[in-house]
């Protein structure tokens, strides 16, 4: 299967080129490369001025992309995109008048649960886009990011009140909050075609630090509920039952959190790839043997 990866772009226009390739189907589920992949840097545009050669092969690039999404799509995303900018920013706004106003986190999760319950329920539809092809993110990644959110937001935090009030709650609600504020509206952008150099420096760059401080977050808070969740044996079916069928939340519990010791390297390294691609134009093409 894949074992290398060449970094190719033709000078000039290479950078919007690079940006454009896309690295044939993966051989893994969450990688977009091989695992032994190497990249080297194709060109950069790390200071976003690359010329006018390079802006009309952006503009010609992005026409390309409507052209192949079709209108409809395209116009649903960028409702979409920016409906969630606007939730997430309203959430931002509501998580800092509640601690400007009480100086105190206990009850922020209380006073903005109906607002992330529904913005990040509304995020499904990302599994939607890729399933029906509107958006080139694979299906796994979407749904393993969208799935585990929804999960910390349903199962954990809204079923097990005693954790709501915990410090690592909002831990990952802030890092959720800011990582959503720029992504969506680095797709707005994009869509749009106006696409500020800051924005889609941010998109690139701040998942470095939050990716690990929301998941050190979400961890935590699983882990403060274990005690609760097996005192009660919450969502747990014991036997003997008609069904002959047990299950036990505690240690589902658990070995959710193990799943992150896999899960969360690959959504890690697919971010650091696209960070490459993006930002320095590199160009991760894989090799047959
Ligand atoms: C039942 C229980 C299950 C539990 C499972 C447990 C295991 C879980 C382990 C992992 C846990 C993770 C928990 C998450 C925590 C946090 O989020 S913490 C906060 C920090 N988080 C982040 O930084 C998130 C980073 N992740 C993402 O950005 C995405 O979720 C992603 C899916 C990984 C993004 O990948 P991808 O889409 O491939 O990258 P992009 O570069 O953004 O986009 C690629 C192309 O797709 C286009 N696109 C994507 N979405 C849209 C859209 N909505 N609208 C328009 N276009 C879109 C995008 O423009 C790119 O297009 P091209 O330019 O053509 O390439």
């Amino acid at each position: 299967m894949g074992r290398l990866t060449e970094a190719a772009a033709a000078a000039g226009g290479g950078a919007s080129a690079a940006r454009s390739a896309r690295p044939p189907p993966a051989p893994l589920p969450l990688s977009s490369t091989s695992p032994g992949c190497a990249a080297t840097m194709a060109s950069s545009e790390e200071d976003g001025t690359n010329g006018g050669a390079s802006e009309a092969g952006d503009e010609r690039e992005a026409a390309g992309k409507r052209r192949r999404r079709g209108l409809l799509a395209t116009a649903w995303l960028t409702f979409y995109n920016i409906a969630m900018t606007a939730g997430w920013l309203v959430l931002a706004i509501a998580m800092v008048r509640f601690y400007m106003e009480k100086g105190t986190h206990k009850g922020l999760y209380k006073s903005i649960q109906k607002t992330l319950k529904f913005f990040q329920t509304f995020a499904l539809l990302e599994i939607v886009h890729c399933l029906i092809g509107i958006v080139p993110t694979s299906v796994l990644v979407a749904g393993v990011q969208v799935s585990s959110r929804i999960f910390m937001v349903w199962l954990v935090t809204h079923s097990i009140k005693p954790i709501q009030n915990e410090e690592s709650v909002v831990l990952f609600l802030v890092a959720w909050t800011v990582t959503e504020i720029t992504r969506y509206s680095f797709y707005t952008f994009s869509l749009l075609d106006h696409l500020p150099y800051f924005v889609k420096w941010a998109r690139y760059n701040f998942f470095i630090i939050l990716y690990p401080v929301g998941v050190a977050g979400e961890l935590l808070t699983i882990y403060t509920a274990l005690p609760y969740v097996r005192k009660t044996g919450m969502f747990s079916i014991r036997l003997p039952n008609k069904y002959n069928v047990s299950f036990d939340y505690y240690y589902f519990l658990l070995i959710t959190m193990a799943s992150y010791i896999p899960l969360f390297p690959q959504l890690y390294f697919h971010m650091l790839r696209q960070r490459r691609k993006v930002l320095h134009g590199e160009v991760i093409v894989e090799k047959d043997d």
